[in-house]
């Protein structure tokens, strides 16, 4: 069916509407005086000169309305053309339904809200870059969690920034005077986590020399974060939910408990859910984590970030540095299974190549290589199927991301165990950690 509109002038409308108003109590006063008439009793006013008199006064009314009201906000719209940072409403594809006043004044108003958004997106997360709608959701997820004292569980690929977000976190709470603890589970070796999380007494085991608090005595008042907490053994789980539940937690070796006050956040990317319905994660411990959780989109699915993120990296390095529209183009579409940190590292070893332009040739040989595999056409729908038209399992693929990646730094790194973790930005332990279980022979990349 046709939609057929009228497009009625704000300055009509409104009077009109009280218009319409005095008409309805002139025809109720009117109906009144004939049934007082009708009764044989005399009406108790002149109706019509009462009704001219209502009509006028609506009028009136209606008119100061829109000269208090809507000609300020006219008068914004008006402006928001000239500034240039809002669309002009009369150029957009959305034309046919901003024709008439309150259809631009929304449009505008829409924008505006938008722009605000991320003026408060970086002034209230500087050190977080993003100002794609993933993530400008992300940044309302964590002022609303924030101040609250709710656990909070965040999931993500490697890189994505989830320890980044755990510090804001933190930083926006109440507990931003207080110790911000980070352990990341997968680094520690199994025997020793339960010590550096609970602390331990004198003697507790062998080596055990002195008295040792724990993470989670050192974060009391403040927040720990616990990544990678899907490599957490099921045992050290239970002490942990423990905690969490109870507040209270007992040195290794310790006979009686202590009461700490922590706020928990834990990060992974692994998925818990189904990890708990094979019995490898515990399901009391991860409802009782998932209160609130905050998903990290990868950054191939936020690649209008990618500019930005560069800017950022490029002027910590160096700050006369730029960036070739060619090398940009790569970085746009590259596919990042190492995320935000491999964008990093990758920019940062390119900072050190380049003299004042980064061009192609300065970025890591992985990168143009993927670039020219795929085509370097963006692609945000992922590709489902490899080459053969199979259907790829999302976890084998980052997994051989992964391999590829660790691969590739120690052979630049001539199988140096250290050089190879600080290129890929993780830590010495957590690279000992995937080279273990990627079965990678460091012999091979010896120089
Ligand atoms: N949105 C972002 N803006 C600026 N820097 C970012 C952003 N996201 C991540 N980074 C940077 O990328 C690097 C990796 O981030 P982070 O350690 O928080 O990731 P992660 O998800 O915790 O990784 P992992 O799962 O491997 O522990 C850090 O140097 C961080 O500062």
């Amino acid at each position: 069916m046709k939609d057929i509109r009228f497009n009625i002038s704000l300055y009509v409308l409104i009077p009109v509407i009280f218009a319409g108003i005095a008409i309805l109590s002139i025809i109720v006063t009117y109906n009144t005086t004939t049934f007082y008439l009708s009764k044989s009793m005399d009406p108790q006013w002149p109706v019509f000169g009462w009704g001219v008199l209502l009509i006028a006064f609506t009028l009136i009314c209606g008119l100061l309305i829109v000269k208090f009201m809507i000609d300020p906000v006219k008068r914004f719209v008006i402006r928001t053309k000239d500034l240039g940072v809002v669309k002009n409403v009369h150029t957009t594809a959305r034309i046919a339904s901003a024709d008439d006043d309150m259809g631009r004044f929304a449009m505008v108003f829409d924008q505006v809200t938008e722009l605000l958004g991320k003026v408060e997106a970086r002034q209230l997360f500087p050190d977080i870059v993003g100002q794609s709608k993933v993530m400008r959701g992300v940044f309302n997820q964590i002022v609303k969690v924030a101040p609250r004292e709710s656990t909070v569980l965040l999931t993500g690929e490697t890189g994505t920034g989830k320890e980044l977000i755990a510090r804001s976190i933190h930083q926006h709470s109440k507990r931003q005077d207080h110790p911000f603890i980070a352990i990341n589970c997968a680094a520690i070796p199994e025997g020793l986590l339960e010590s550096e999380l609970f602390g331990h007494e004198k003697g507790a085991f062998t080596g055990a020399n002195t008295r040792k608090p724990g993470k989670l005595e050192l974060a009391d008042g403040g927040t720990l974060f616990l990544d990678e907490i899907g490599d957490m053994p099921l045992e050290t789980q239970a002490k942990v939910l423990r905690a969490i539940e109870e507040n209270t937690i007992e040195r290794v070796g310790a006979i009686k408990p202590i009461t700490v006050d922590v706020r928990f956040i834990a990060a992974t990317n692994r998925n818990l859910e189904k990890m708990a319905e094979n019995g490898l994660f515990r399901q009391d411990l991860f409802y009782r984590l998932n209160v609130f959780s905050i998903l990290l989109p990868p950054l191939r699915h936020r690649r209008e970030d990618i500019p930005l993120l560069a800017e950022k990296f490029l002027n910590q390095r160096k700050k006369d540095l730029s960036i070739s529209s060619e090398a940009l183009q790569l970085l746009m579409t590259n596919d990042w299974p190492g995320n935000v940190r491999e964008l990093k590292n990758a920019l940062e070893s390119a900072a050190v190549l380049a003299d004042d332009k980064i061009l192609p040739v300065h970025l890591p040989f992985s990168l143009k290589r993927n670039g020219a595999i795929s085509g370097t056409t963006i692609n945000t729908n992922e590709t489902l199927s490899d080459a053969a038209g199979e259907k790829v399992d999302l976890d084998r693929r980052i997994k051989d991301y992964e391999r590829r990646m660790i691969a590739d730094a120690l052979r630049q790194s001539g199988g140096v165990q250290v050089k190879a973790a600080a290129l890929l930005g993780i830590k010495e332990r957590s690279l000992w950690h995937r080279i273990k279980k990627h079965q990678i022979d460091i012999a091979d990349f010896k120089t």
